[in-house]
């Protein structure tokens, strides 16, 4: 059966995205991870289905896969990807998200830059979640991290700490280390000044990506909390870079980026297993 698909990517995170709003298409996660496969696949870091909103305000209903198959709630980089492909098909430029992490208000601009307002982080122990009740801004693992959730779990090592962390070497490890029972996404950030800092990210599910929208966000909480950056931060990554605000007056984080579409294609699914 052959069916459309978009490429899109943030800053170089690429996406597949499939429009489920008018027909559903039998997409496993078995056939999600064969598909996102970069040798015998389309190639994605996430896979993201459209369905039709069903709650009110919002415009379409969106869901996260990784490249492992495995389901986010949250995605930064695709929900901007989205948010812009709305508004190509002629929808207005302040779409709503519906998400598994809640609504998210998206603005496109005039220079077709994207803000998405990804919401309050939550950042008690149960809610990023961790395996056990402890302190979120300093985890007891080797590097001291932090940790917090943007509706997905993150974990932030702050390089000044611990130098010689690699994202491809301690990545893996740190993804499924005992304390984060959902896994985490692992983030090695290095604070350029007051306003400005770098990342790279070991992502749940798809491993090390160009950049990381929800990560970002992450990255920025935590440093605002442990007292390194100000509440609006330049995020640098391997992609390129974000504007993230932690906004005082509702405690909501905005995520400002580009958002493309690389091409769109069809694909056979009769040749991926279900
Ligand atoms: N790997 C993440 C989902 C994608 C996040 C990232 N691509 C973004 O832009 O936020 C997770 O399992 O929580």
């Amino acid at each position: 059966m052959m069916i459309p698909f978009y490429k899109m990517h943030g800053l170089g995170n690429d996406f597949v995205v499939v429009d489920e709003r008018t027909e559903r298409f039998d997409l496993t996660p078995a056939r999600i991870a064969a598909l996102s496969d970069r040798h015998r696949g389309i190639g994605c870091d996430q896979f993201v289905i459209l369905r039709p909103a069903c709650q009110t305000g919002a415009d379409v209903f969106v869901r996260f896969f990784n490249a492992d198959g495995s389901e986010s709630a949250a995605c930064g980089n695709a929900s901007r990807c989205v948010a812009a492909l709305l508004r190509q098909q002629g929808g207005s430029t302040a779409p709503v998200l519906q998400t598994r992490a809640g609504l998210l208000a998206a603005r496109i601009d005039a220079a077709g830059e994207v803000t998405v307002d990804m919401g309050p982080p939550a950042l008690g122990w149960r809610d990023v979640p961790l395996a056990r009740d402890i302190d979120t801004l300093h985890l007891p693992i080797e590097g001291d991290p932090a940790a917090a959730s943007m509706g997905n779990p993150h974990v932030t090592f702050f390089l000044a700490d611990v130098p010689g962390l690699d994202p491809r070497e301690d990545g893996p490890m740190l993804e499924r280390h005992p304390l984060f029972p959902e896994r985490a996404n692992v983030g090695f950030a290095r604070i350029l000044s007051r306003g400005a800092l770098r990342l790279r990210v070991w992502e749940r599910g798809s491993g090390l990506t160009l950049a990381c929208g929800s990560g970002a966000c992450a990255t920025v909480v935590n440093a605002v909390r442990r007292g390194l950056v100000d509440r609006t931060c330049r995020v640098d990554m391997d992609g390129g870079s974000l504007s993230i605000t932690w906004r005082e007056a509702d405690g909501h984080v905005l995520m400002t980026g580009p958002a493309v579409t690389s091409f769109v294609g069809t694909v056979d699914l009769d040749g991926y297993p279900s």
